[in-house]
């Protein structure tokens, strides 16, 4: 059984438990379930906090996790990243009130509140500036409103929080994070078990990102519209019953669809149909 480590709440939580659904796996119906076991697929689900995830992993405990890169990076465990999601998507930055600093190197003598202190304290003494780091659980923003810290590092995903308690973004992100998908360092990705999961993790990815694209389109105008949809691979080409016509199939980002089918109809293609991709394997 491969045994995977799946957020049990947080912003990554849902959206977790989402793709795997959608990678065939099955996936807890009441929140308090903590271990689920999915036989069919013999795969086993330990549903746990976020910030432990990489701990679990990095110690060869469990052989996969899902969880962000900044708790990855947070938490120094030995274990790295093998695959990103594409949701949970934030940056990780400093923040005080206006006109406390303009830059990390001025935050010498001053406190630092925030959940990531291994974070945080590498990167101050990366850019050699001496200040303290004081650890809280959540809700860092607060803690200069009270006076506990002078400056704070958190995610940021909208800034609706900084920017409703006041705060003001300070120099360029400490790092840009996203949900990955992590294992020990030194561990085999290419077990089969292993790689079976990334294959179908990947296959959620490319369904969501991509369509289908047919249309029909008169042979001499063919390359300039396969330049159009050159697909991941290569386009299939077939011949219609209509003499001089062929229908063409190819794979297209979903973002760019519409765009693509104003184009290939302006050169004349019909019949032009997009449809979702349910799943996938490359
Ligand atoms: N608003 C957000 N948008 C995107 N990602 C986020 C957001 N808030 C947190 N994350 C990401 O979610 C992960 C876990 O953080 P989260 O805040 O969900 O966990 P937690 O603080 O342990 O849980 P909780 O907030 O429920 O106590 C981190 O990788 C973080 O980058
Ligand atoms: O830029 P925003 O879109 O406002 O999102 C960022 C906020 O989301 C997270 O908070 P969370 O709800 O997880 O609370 P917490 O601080 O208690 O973990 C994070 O800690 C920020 O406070
Ligand atoms: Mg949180």
């Amino acid at each position: 059984m491969l045994r995977i480590a799946v957020p049990n709440k947080g912003a990554l939580s849902e959206p977790a438990s989402a793709m795997l659904h959608e990678a065939g796996y099955r996936q807890r119906k009441d929140r308090r379930e903590l271990v689920l076991v999915d036989s069919e697929n013999e795969v086993e689900f330990f549903f746990l906090r976020p910030r432990d995830i990489a701990v679990y992993v990095g110690s060869g405990k469990l052989d996969i996790g899902i969880t962000g890169r900044d708790l990855l990076l947070d938490s120094g465990a030995n274990a790295e990243e093998i695959m990103q999601l594409g949701f949970g998507g934030s940056t990780f930055r400093y923040a005080t009130r206006p006109g406390t600093a303009s830059d990390v190197k001025e935050f010498g003598g001053m406190t630092v509140a925030t959940s990531f202190s291994g974070l945080v304290s590498r990167h101050l003494a990366e850019h050699g500036v001496e200040a303290s780091v004081v650890h809280l659980d959540g809700a860092v923003e607060t803690a200069i409103q009270l006076g506990v810290a002078q400056v704070i590092a958190d995610v940021v995903e909208t800034g609706t929080t900084l920017r409703q308690a006041g705060l003001e973004i300070i120099s360029e992100p400490i790092l840009t994070s996203e949900a990955v998908v992590i294992r020990r360092r030194e561990a085999d990705t290419g077990e089969p078990k292993v790689a079976q999961f990334l294959r179908r993790m990947q296959g959620v990815l490319v369904a969501r990102r991509y369509v289908m694209m047919d249309y029909d389109i008169r042979a001499e105008q063919l390359e300039k519209a396969v330049a159009l949809t050159p697909g991941l691979e290569s386009p299939t080409i077939s011949p219609l019953h209509h003499e001089g016509w062929v229908a063409v199939r190819s794979m297209v980002p979903a973002v760019s669809a519409q765009k693509i089918m104003d184009q290939l109809y302006d050169l004349g293609a019909r019949a032009i149909l997009t449809t979702n991709i349910h799943a996938c394997r490359l």
